[in-house]
């Protein structure tokens, strides 16, 4: 028996203890990492992907989306608060809990931090309008800032990104890192285009605008739906949908988009995000920025990147590839992922970041005795 086929036998057997109603359905990936963890398997992502949005039943493609959205609704978030931690946890653990492990790993390199936007630096609000972070937050990221490259990687374009962040000296990789800025107040650079350091899909700029065009005439009737401009690429948000009207409007979403093969859709926290086929996203993002920084090729960099979104994923990759730094995942729930370690929320995310600052300003003085 192949490796894979004893992962399906321990999906289904997972399943059925799950269904037989002795343990609740969100346990089952911590069922399945006990059971690979006993057997001395890699977990099969392919089928933690499949339990986690429904793709493993040979549904739509609609279907896949909303199964998804469902998975990462609030009350099932809130029903897994107040069990036992999963082994899950085991695989990825928090990283506040193994702090000194990880600042120990990247003794002697440069630490760079790469922060994604919505969930991990703001909390998830209704009115993607008002995702506004705290001042305590903001404090945090000039300190972080003052003693290591920084990077925000968003989904949203750079102007509303910045308008919530308002820190000139910090990198910003917008509309999925599609649009590359540096610092901005620096004295050599001068106010504006100067700090543009790369654009990819600036050509889909005229057929972005014609996509969003016609995208918020044809859900102008579903109650709550909103799209986003992202510049390099859009949202359709379905978090003040009602359930009952995300098929009929994903299937929307769908039709206006088979009219243009050169964009493609993908998956967020309830949104579908549209964006043009290149090969560019977040990781591509993480890796310009590195060699943009000089890092390139180097082994004395320690890249730490920390996001909440599927989007993210890309850039967990890439850094587990290059086998340099850590990824965290912002998740109370398990999810399929390549990050390393996890935390729970925006607010753990802060308590790590002071951790990191307050590590590197001992450690300085130390060096100075
Ligand atoms: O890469 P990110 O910075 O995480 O951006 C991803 C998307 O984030 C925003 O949407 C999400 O946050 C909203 C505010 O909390 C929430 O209402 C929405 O349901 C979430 O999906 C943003 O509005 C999108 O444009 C970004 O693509």
């Amino acid at each position: 028996m192949t490796n894979r086929n004893v992962n399906k036998t321990i999906v289904e057997l997972a399943m059925s203890i799950s269904n037989s109603g002795a343990l609740p359905r969100a346990a089952v990936p911590g069922i399945m990492a006990l059971l690979c963890g006993v057997l001395g398997l890699p977990q099969e992502k392919l089928f933690l992907k499949s339990l986690e949005d429904g793709s493993g039943k040979g549904g739509t493609k609609v279907n896949t989306w909303i199964d998804s959205m469902r998975a990462s609704s609030p009350t099932r978030v809130k029903s897994t608060q107040n069990q036992d931690p999963s082994p899950w946890t085991l695989y990825h653990p928090s990283a506040l809990n193994l702090f000194d492990q990880i600042v120990c790993e990247s003794k002697g390199k440069q630490i760079v931090t790469f922060l994604d936007y919505d969930g991990t630096l703001s909390p998830i609000v209704a009115d993607p309008d008002k995702a506004y972070m705290s001042q305590k937050m903001r404090a945090t990221l000039k300190d972080i800032a003052r003693h290591f490259p920084t990077a925000i990687v968003s989904g949203r374009c750079i102007d509303k990104v910045y308008s919530f962040v308002r820190l000139g000296e910090l990198y910003y990789a917008g509309s999925h890192g599609m649009d590359i800025k540096g610092p901005t107040n620096r004295r050599s650079t001068k106010k504006g285009n100067e700090a543009v350091l790369f654009q990819p899909a600036s050509e889909f700029l005229p057929m972005i605008n014609e996509v969003y065009n016609i995208l918020v005439d044809k859900t102008k009737s579903v109650p709550g739906a909103k799209v986003e401009n992202n510049k390099f690429c859009l949202s359709v948000h379905f978090r003040c949908v009602d359930e009952k009207s995300w098929a009929p409007l994903a299937e929307q979403v769908s039709l206006v988009l088979d009219r243009y093969p050169k964009l493609k859709l993908t998956q967020g926290r309830k949104v579908l995000e549209i964006r043009p086929t290149i090969k560019w996203d977040k990781g591509k993002a993480l890796e310009f920025l590195l060699e943009s920084l000089g890092y390139g090729n180097s082994d004395n960099v320690f890249p730490i990147y920390i996001g909440d979104d599927r989007t993210d994923e890309d850039a967990f990759k890439v850094l587990r590839k290059r086998g340099q730094g850590i990824g965290i995942l912002v998740s109370k729930i398990p999810k399929e992922t390549d990050a390393s370690y996890t935390l729970q929320d925006p607010t753990e995310v802060g308590q790590f970041l002071r951790h990191l600052v307050e590590w590197k300003r001992t450690s300085t003085q130390y060096h100075k005795l």
